[in-house]
């Protein structure tokens, strides 16, 4: 089925922000995290840039491999926002292009495929040097829809409390309510 935008996603062009402060892919609180930006695009797609940082590196001056599919998971994953659906990742292929040297922005472009029942396909793609560079990594993925309580039952109680009480209410509702 042919992916649907839910009429309260944010406008094209609008920030995403962080969906939780401690989220190694976009949180602010994460000193060593991605830091990963993410804004709305048109229907269900969005755009998303990340620097590697010194800490991101696997061989000599080059992201780790690892992170690279971290960003393309997060930008994946930001899209379930634009359907507001919680979903986490539950296969994503990853393929490598070209080395990502520090210093680099990543330019990452993620649209949904398609939806089927509780499976959300989507694919993603990372250009070095800006939107229209050359392309550094490929990702498809599968997301499959969960209820609020995959969190409550597998996380950890400090932190599911802590998200809880999160005064954010956008980045509350974004962690914990469902609303189709
Ligand atoms: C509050 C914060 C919010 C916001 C949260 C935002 C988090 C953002 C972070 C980025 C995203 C992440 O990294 S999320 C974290 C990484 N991911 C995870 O931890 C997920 C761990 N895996 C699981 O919990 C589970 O395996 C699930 C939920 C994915 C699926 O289990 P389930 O609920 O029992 O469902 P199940 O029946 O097995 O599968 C449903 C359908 O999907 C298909 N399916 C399932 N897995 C796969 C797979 N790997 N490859 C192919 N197909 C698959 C099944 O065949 C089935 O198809 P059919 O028979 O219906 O046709």
């Amino acid at each position: 089925m042919k992916p649907v935008r839910h009429p309260d996603a944010p406008a094209p062009g609008d920030p995403l922000g962080a969906h939780y402060e401690h989220c190694f892919g976009c949180g602010p609180g994460q000193p060593h995290g991605l830091h990963l930006e993410a804004r709305a695009g048109e229907g269900v797609a969005l755009t998303a840039e990340f620097t590697v940082q010194p800490a991101h590196q696997g061989a000599p001056g080059l992201a780790h491999g690892g992170v690279l599919a971290t960003a393309l998971d997060e930008t994946l994953g930001s899209l379930n926002w634009l359907l507001r659906t919680v979903a986490v990742t539950g296969r994503l292929e990853t393929d490598y292009v070209r080395p990502v040297p520090v210093g680099t922005t990543l330019h990452l472009a993620a649209e949904v495929t398609a939806v089927a029942g509780r499976k959300i396909y989507s694919r993603a793609v990372g250009r070095l040097d800006g939107p229209d560079g050359p392309v550094a990594v490929r990702a498809d993925a599968l997301f499959v829809e969960v209820k609020v309580d995959h969190f409550i039952d597998h996380g950890r109680p400090e932190e599911i409390q802590a998200a809880m009480s999160d005064p954010d209410q956008v980045r509350r509702a974004r962690a914990f309510e469902v609303n189709p």
